[in-house]
């Protein structure tokens, strides 16, 4: 099968967005239609959101549609998870052939918003999936991010632009080494918790 582009492959993501607010609708809704997701597959239900395509533009469109739920000011979460190589699906190839240019970045520059985040990656098919793990990610790296560990995930604190350029690098770099591989995380924004 070909799932290959170049160099990039396929990849997806398929995310749940949980505003606490009473107005969750208009805040779901608004963040997945003021995002630009032209270049990516996409499909939403009552339950989630899958993506699919390259893999700039899978971070790009994530990253967005939280910042744009965050920017209301309400407490809002987001879980989801990442994943490349996944055998079996060809239904998203045709954004296989759109440009790099990630169309959202732009516009949600200029949105600050700090977070925590916990994201873990499980890479596939592989006895020593550890040392893929640490081999690969070099979170000492990230700037404007704070890093701490927990159990089962790395937690990311910092601004939301840092997280997921965080979370994007070292899932880049183990499906570098490793042909298939899935990323979760939690996102959360504005938590009363914080305050
Ligand atoms: C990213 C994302 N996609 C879908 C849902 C599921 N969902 C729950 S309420 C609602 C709006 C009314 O239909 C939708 C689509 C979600 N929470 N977050």
């Amino acid at each position: 099968m070909n799932n290959y582009c170049g160099t990039s492959r396929i990849a997806g993501c398929q995310f749940t967005l949980y505003p606490m607010s009473d107005n969750f609708v208009d805040i779901i809704l608004s963040a997945l239609n003021e995002v630009d997701t032209s270049k990516v597959w996409k499909d939403t239900d009552d339950v989630s959101t899958c993506i699919r395509g390259k893999m700039v533009h899978i971070f790009d469109v994530t990253k967005a549609i939280f910042l744009h739920a965050a920017k209301t000011g309400e407490h809002v979460a987001m879980s989801g998870t990442f994943s490349i190589g996944c055998p079996g699906d060809t239904d998203a190839d045709v954004y296989m052939d759109e440009t790099d240019h990630p169309l959202n970045e732009e516009k949600a520059a200029s949105i600050n918003q700090q977070a925590g985040c916990k994201f873990a990656l499980y890479p596939m098919g592989r006895e020593d999936y550890m040392d893929a793990i640490y081999e690969q990610i070099d979170l000492s790296k990230s700037r404007g991010v704070e890093v701490s560990h927990s159990h089962y995930a790395t937690r990311l604190d910092g601004d939301v632009h840092h997280i997921f350029r965080a979370m994007e690098e070292s899932f880049v770099s183990v499906q570098e080494v490793v042909s298939h591989v899935t990323m979760t995380f939690s996102i959360s924004a504005n938590s009363p918790s914080n305050k």
